[in-house]
């Protein structure tokens, strides 16, 4: 259905927004089409201008071919409306700006003159540069009291390197016009693990120990590094996923009931999380935390190469591409009731779920034969297709069945329940919330540092141990020992993909 007649949005949320970075990676394969697509739903203020910021000499006209090819690309064939992509391409424009050299950025302040709308600062480069940008702004006078910056994961390499980020932004933005980006707290499924717990009584009562007797996280790639080894090899997928992605995933699910669903409650719940996660002594290092690296392998049938034979790489390296570990959030509701975590590229398929596994009923009734059947299970799939599944066991039909159990699952999936809504890119959300100036789904401060310091732990103890990472083939699920690290527990990552 063509979105080109749908209302413009709301004139409040109007701001001129300063993409740096516009001719990157992330910038064309996701913001410009988030962006495309909250102008097309009609979300988009008319007056809302987009400035792309980047080194290389283009004018408007071929930024803009620029940004159109990358839709055409990206952008599914119905969604792809004339009407629509010119009226988004028209609200373009681009500046060639060294973003460390200060003076340029005058031309910012110019573009900006008369202006009554916010403007949002969109710092899609790497996070060293953070800080000058944010000091050249604000020499330049480019910057007022409405001024907004939204800054992209990975917020530095460790705690202290993140806090010199978080300083620098910090002397030009305060707190509470800063916005962190997470994407993973976009995503549909990750903002319904709110709506689950906290509206649903039946979940809320079972929420903790007594009832749960672990928790799975797995979130699964099967991209490889995808021509980023640069980026890569530095950080490893622990930084890369795990410090920002995977802990929020943990947090969501083990955080209290904030008071309210204000910006502030949900973090302050998040960050008790954080501060509650067991830090792994020298022995549990070894025993409950496995890193992998991918060898050569197949993907989709295809042979692939292996992390140490990607373009640009060094033979040497020990970076890890897949951790799984076993960890606690050592408090009332938690303690005792494993969360196991994996992730991990090049793996079979792109999946991301979530699975809660129930305690069995105290006292057991049924053929004993049938103990070990699986127990009530919920499972909340963040992609692909967004769902969420809840195995019930029921009785086994048929006559001569007797009082068989059968596990069998209670299904939402989002797409067939509601198949008109078109489940938006987690970086649309984003964007949104950006523009109308709210702060619930952007981390805060002190939730990265937890996030680092818990992370550097972690890292110093693989220092200390200078234990090489475990082989994998490309299109597997990880090392043996990822599989032995939940089996010694007498459990297995759930598999019904
Ligand atoms: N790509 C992804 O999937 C993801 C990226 N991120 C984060 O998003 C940010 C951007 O990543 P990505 O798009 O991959 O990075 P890229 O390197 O692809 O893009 C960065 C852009 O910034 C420009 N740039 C860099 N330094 C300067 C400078 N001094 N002056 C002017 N322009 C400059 C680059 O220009 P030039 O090409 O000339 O160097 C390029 O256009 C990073 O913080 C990254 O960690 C987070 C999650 C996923
Ligand atoms: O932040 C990152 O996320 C992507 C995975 O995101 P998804 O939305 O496709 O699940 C990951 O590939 C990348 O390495 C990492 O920097």
């Amino acid at each position: 259905m063509s979105q080109s007649h749908a209302p413009l949005g709301d004139p409040k949320h109007a701001i001129d927004l300063a993409l740096f970075g516009a001719l990157g990676d992330l910038a064309m394969r996701k913001l410009f089409p988030a962006l495309y697509h909250l102008d097309r739903e009609g979300l988009m203020p008319e007056s809302t201008r987009i400035m792309g910021l980047a080194r290389q000499e283009h004018d408007v006209d071929a930024f803009r071919q620029l940004v159109s090819r990358a839709l055409q690309k990206r952008l599914k064939k119905g969604e792809q409306d004339p009407e629509s992509l010119e009226r988004f391409l028209n609200r373009l424009d681009y500046l060639k700006l060294d973003f460390k050299e200060a003076g340029g950025f005058e031309q910012i302040r110019q573009w900006r003159e008369g202006s009554s709308q916010p403007m949002v600062v969109y710092l899609s480069v790497a996070a060293r540069i953070y800080g000058d940008i944010c000091y050249n702004l604000q020499a330049s006078g480019s910057l007022d009291d409405e001024s907004r910056v939204v800054v992209e994961k990975p917020i530095g390499y460790d705690l202290a390197s993140s806090e010199q980020i978080n300083d620098a932004i910090g002397a030009v933005f305060p707190e509470s016009r800063i916005y962190r980006i997470d994407h993973y707290l976009g995503k549909e499924t990750v903002q319904n693990l709110i709506a689950l717990r906290f509206a649903n009584p039946l979940f809320g009562t079972q929420w903790n120990q007594n009832h749960i007797s672990h928790v799975e996280i797995t979130v699964a790639e099967k991209v490889g590094i995808e021509g980023r080894w640069g980026y890569f090899d530095d950080a490893g997928q622990l930084r890369d996923m795990v410090q920002n992605h995977l802990l929020q995933l943990l947090c969501l699910i083990a955080m209290d009931p904030p008071s309210n669903l204000d910006a502030d409650a949900i973090r302050d719940e998040k960050v008790k999380v954080l501060k509650a996660l067991k830090p792994f002594t020298g022995e549990a290092l070894g025993r409950d935390v496995v890193r992998g690296q991918y060898i050569a392998g197949t993907s989709d049938g295809q042979p692939v190469p292996g992390y140490l034979e990607e373009e640009g790489a060094n033979t040497q390296s020990h970076t890890e591409t897949f951790v799984a570990m076993k960890t606690e959030v050592a408090n009332w509701r938690w303690a005792g009731v494993p969360f196991y975590l994996r992730t991990g590229k090049r793996m079979p398929e792109k999946l991301s779920q979530i699975v809660i596994h129930f305690r069995q009923q105290p006292h057991y009734i049924f053929d004993p034969d049938q103990r070990g059947i699986a127990s009530n299970k919920l499972i909340i799939r963040l992609q692909p297709e967004e769902g969420i599944a809840l195995q019930v066991l029921t009785k086994d039909s048929g006559l001569d069945k007797g009082m068989r159990l059968r596990p069998g699952p209670l299904h939402l999936d989002f797409n067939s329940a509601f198949p008109k809504s078109r489940i938006p890119d987690a970086y649309e959300r984003l964007l949104l919330e950006v523009m109308k100036g709210q702060q619930y789904l952007f981390v805060r401060r002190d939730e990265v540092e937890h996030a680092w310091r818990w992370c550097d732990q972690l890292i110093d103890g693989w220092k200390v141990r200078e234990t090489p990472p475990r082989r994998y083939p490309a299109g597997s699920w990880g090392p043996v020992a990822s599989i032995a690290m939940i089996t010694q527990d007498g459990r297995s990552w759930y598999e019904d993909y």
